[in-house]
């Protein structure tokens, strides 16, 4: 493809070295975070650098490579006219094409050597100074995962709908600017808890990525481990933190432990990049379960699921908050509510908003942000409470925060639930999916209710996420005991129709049927 004018190859993973390509239309050019290793050849050199970045190339727009020097001289023009004016003080000076002296050609030689050994010398001062500051493998590995990004799979993108969006691949260059100088050098996955180390750094950035969405604090990737292990990872932004700082935060969230809390796995810390590896819960998130899909093959959540999740998130949410009296989640909403099993959850991101920092504490999660919550520092138990209101309002409403605006004027989830059930007490409120089942109506509504206390305007009038447990413990037993209490009824109804079925059948004996 001798008329090929524009070659771009950038973020893939090619490896090996560039070979000279003899392309004279090419005019644009990329061959950007590959694993390519090796000099620029010839015939690209007159490309920018910018066409070769995140790779430890060297040579032409990059740069001399060991043992090159610079600039690099064309054939024949290295004592072209002019060229060493100064040095001839043997006479070597004068037109083009008038032989050297000797001592001229002496100079040059004893010139080029010396020359040549500068620029050893100032690559071994750079290599020894890069040990644990250069150019580190290991960033450029982490970005390497971004490389394997695929279409997010069905993950609600926020709150603009479920679109599949594709995932920025912001880690190569953060990688690569940071290739002069990350200080993270030789740094490791660090394991929390007693959980079996089955893989480390190399094995998880080895295996296939996906997005599974982007979130406040980062990009979250499906990464499956050659090995078999499935692990959710965080790839956090904006986190400032110091070191020190990020490890005691981290120390606190990997040192809760509840049955339904999603498990901080391991943790990755360099300068430009910190992850997150969590446990990866199959099941999707509550989010997608009630916003997704809800089209043909899908189970939709019924009553006993739906009670079943709200327990379940009560009380890891409880347990965050019997940690300490300020102890917070600080970001409960659906897609943080992952399912483990069919009536059963478990919170992620716990700890996230505090680890995070303030800059990049959650703005899209207004939906169910307690109104008191305007400084960001004031994520309290009270808000948190607040936020699961919300969340029960979606699960019985089956409408995100976000979507449940009726007209401009901006009406959120709990003003439109108030404003229905004000108007009276009707199962409009309610999904249709719930409906179906008809015999815990009364247990719908008490939850509604709990909802809506939950969601009080101020704080204090609030229950405890202690209170909302217990609550919500009485309203499923209450449910469970009506189904029982009907399926006895159907039960008996059955055997009385049974009776009368067999009395009919030795009545119609009796008559000699
Ligand atoms: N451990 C996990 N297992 C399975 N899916 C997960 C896990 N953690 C997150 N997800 C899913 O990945 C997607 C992105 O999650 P992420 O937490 O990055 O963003 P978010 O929940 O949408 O927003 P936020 O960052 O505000 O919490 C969501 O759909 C979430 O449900």
């Amino acid at each position: 493809m001798t008329h090929l004018k524009t070659l771009y190859l950038e973020r893939n993973r090619l490896t090996g070295q560039i070979p000279d390509l003899n392309l004279a239309s090419l005019g644009a050019f990329n061959v950007s975070y590959n694993l390519l290793n090796g000099s620029v050849p010839e015939g690209l050199r007159r490309m920018p650098a910018s066409s070769f970045l995140g790779m430890p190339l060297c040579g032409g727009p990059l740069g001399p490579c060991p043992g090159e020097i610079s600039p690099a001289p064309a054939p024949g023009q290295a004592l072209a006219p002019g060229a060493h004016s100064s040095s001839s003080g043997g006479g070597g000076g004068g037109g083009g094409g008038k032989k050297l002296s000797g001592g001229a050609i002496a100079g040059i030689a004893i010139g080029s050597v010396a020359a040549t050994l500068l620029v050893l010398g100032l690559l071994l001062l750079l290599c020894r100074r890069c040990g644990g500051k250069g150019y580190n493998a290991k960033d450029a590995a982490v970005a390497e995962m971004a490389l394997k990004d695929k279409e997010v799979v069905g993950a609600p993108n926020g709150y603009g709908g479920y679109g599949a969006a594709r995932a920025a691949p912001a880690l190569a260059p953060a990688a690569a600017a940071a290739a002069p100088a990350p200080p993270s050098g030789g740094k490791k996955l660090v394991f929390l808890g007693p959980g079996p180390r089955v893989y480390d750094l190399e094995d998880l950035l080895r295996a296939s990525a996906e997005v599974l969405g982007k979130g406040t604090f980062g990009t979250t990737y499906k990464a499956v481990l050659e090995m078999g292990p499935v692990v959710a990872v965080k790839r956090l932004k904006d986190s400032n933190l110091p070191e020190r700082e990020f490890r005691d935060k981290i120390g606190a969230v990997a040192s809760l432990d509840h049955p339904n809390l999603v498990p901080l796995q391991a943790f990755y810390f360099s300068k430009d990049e910190k992850l997150l590896v969590y446990e990866y819960v199959s099941m999707g998130s509550l989010s997608s379960s009630l916003h997704g899909n809800r089209g043909s093959g899908r189970t939709p959540l019924d009553w006993v699921a739906r009670s079943g999740i709200a327990l379940a998130a009560a009380k890891a949410i409880q347990y965050i908050h019997s940690t300490s009296p300020k102890a917070s989640h600080g970001n409960i909403k659906s897609s943080n509510v992952l399912l483990s099993g069919p009536s059963e959850a478990r919170v992620s991101d716990h700890g996230l908003a505090h680890l995070v920092g303030l800059a990049a504490a959650p703005t899209r999660a207004s939906g169910y942000r307690a109104p008191e919550v305007t400084d960001l520092r004031k994520i309290s138990q009270k808000a948190d409470v607040y936020s699961f209101g919300v969340l029960l309002m979606e699960l019985l409403t089956g409408k995100a925060p976000a979507h449940a605006v009726l007209n401009d004027e901006g009406v959120d989830l709990p003003r439109w639930v108030q404003s229905v059930v004000r108007e009276e007490w009707t199962a409009e409120v309610f999904d249709v999916e719930l409906l179906r089942d008809q015999h815990v109506e009364q247990e719908m509504m008490e939850l509604l209710q709990l909802a809506l206390d939950c969601a009080e305007q101020y704080p204090d009038k609030r229950p405890t996420m202690s209170e909302v447990v217990v609550r919500i413990e009485e309203i499923r037993a209450s449910s469970l005991g009506s189904g029982e209490r009907r399926r006895q009824q159907n039960g008996h109804e059955t055997i009385e129709s049974a009776d009368r079925s067999s009395s009919m059948i030795s009545e119609l004996q009796a008559v000699g049927f």
